[in-house]
């Protein structure tokens, strides 16, 4: 049978824990924010509505999203006092292992043995925290991302005790609510955190070698690769650049940054049965198996659309302007 969640909890309403409290309740699910205390919580889901109302009035949330915000969205008093009733409950507390196994395990402590338990951790593994609960089986990890109003990835990350029935549980609630789950294994920084950091880090290092100033490093990103990466996976755009190009260039990389650029048998062996993605009709990625010129009319209309749009976003261009410090005479 189907686990249905009724009821959630977020435990931790901050920058994440109170955007994902948000979606919840827009969804019509019952969802009561925990904080430190019930003051911070009241004032958190306060902010959330006004939030809400102001997002309505923008027209970028429905009447009926907002009216459940509204209905749903609730301030808690503490983890004794509201987790029990809950079938869903979210640890979002900061990123300190301490902190989290004191939460978790308050939150065991107080959860039906039913409920399904999840940590929001953005890089810690989930296999760490699970010790902190009673019933492992009914822990995992769901990452959101920033900002969790909007975004709809949400990589769903189960460790070796979680039971196929919790997995179910939170994979359907997640799409029940709108959002896009993904399984993913449990390592540190799981896959979206642990290629952004790979990106990060490279980009430190750019900057590190004087091979380019951060506002460079960033203009690069955003004005070429960035372009593809929301309709476009790493594997998709290699699919399209041609695998023999990838690996050829992987290999000068190597040469000079070492192992980190490395590639791997998967790179290997497609190229030498002369899988090259979408030139050779055979790749990594399905769309290597369309028609080219299928594929280039949908990219030239997600580039041409993203341009638009890009042009379009009032203030964007005077994020990136440097603003004089409070105090400084630019005159
Ligand atoms: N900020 C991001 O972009 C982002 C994205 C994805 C995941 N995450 C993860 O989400 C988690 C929360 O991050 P955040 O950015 O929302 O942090 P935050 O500092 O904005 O919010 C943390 C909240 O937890 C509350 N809190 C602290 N101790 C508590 C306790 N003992 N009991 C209950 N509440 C407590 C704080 O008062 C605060 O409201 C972290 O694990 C972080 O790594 C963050």
């Amino acid at each position: 049978m189907t686990y249905s969640i009724t009821r959630a909890a977020v435990v931790g309403g901050g920058y994440m824990g109170g955007g994902i409290a948000a979606e919840i309740a827009g969804a019509g699910i019952p969802c009561v924010l925990i904080d430190v205390d019930a003051a911070t919580a009241r004032a958190r889901v306060e902010q959330l509505r006004e939030e809400t109302a102001a997002m309505r009035a923008d027209g970028r949330l429905t009447v009926v999203r907002a009216a459940a915000v509204e209905a749903c969205l609730t301030a808690g008093t503490d983890i004794a006092a509201d987790v029990p009733g809950c079938d869903f409950v979210l640890e979002a507390v900061p990123e300190s292992l301490p902190l989290k196994a004191a939460t978790l395990a308050a939150i065991s402590a107080a959860a039906a043995p039913s409920a399904v338990l999840a940590s929001n951790t953005s890089t810690i593994p989930i296999s760490e925290l699970s010790a902190h609960v009673d019933r492992p089986e009914r822990f995992l990890g769901c990452h959101w991302m920033n900002p969790s109003r909007i975004v709809p990835g949400v990589e769903i990350v189960p460790t070796g005790d979680t039971a196929a029935e919790a997995v179910a549980a939170a994979e359907d609630f997640h799409t029940a609510i709108g959002k896009r789950p993904t399984r993913v294994g449990d390592v540190p920084g799981f896959v979206a955190n642990r290629l952004q950091h790979a990106l990060f880090a490279e980009a430190l290092r750019l900057v590190d070698e004087g091979v380019a100033s951060p506002g460079v490093v960033d203009e690069v990103t955003r004005s070429s690769f960035g372009y593809r990466l929301a309709a476009f996976g790493p594997f998709e755009v290699a699919d399209m650049a041609g695998l023999d190009v990838y690996r050829a260039c992987l290999a000068t990389e190597q040469e000079a940054y070492g192992e980190r650029f490395a590639s791997t048998s998967l790179l290997d062996e497609a190229v030498v049965r002369g899988h090259l993605g979408l030139k050779s009709g055979h790749g990594l990625t399905p769309l290597a198996e369309k028609d080219p010129a299928e594929v280039a009319r949908v990219r030239n209309a997600y580039f041409h659309g993203l341009s638009a749009l890009l042009a379009s976003v009032e203030g964007l261009e005077d994020l990136r302007t440097a603003a004089p410090h409070p105090g400084e005479d630019r005159t």
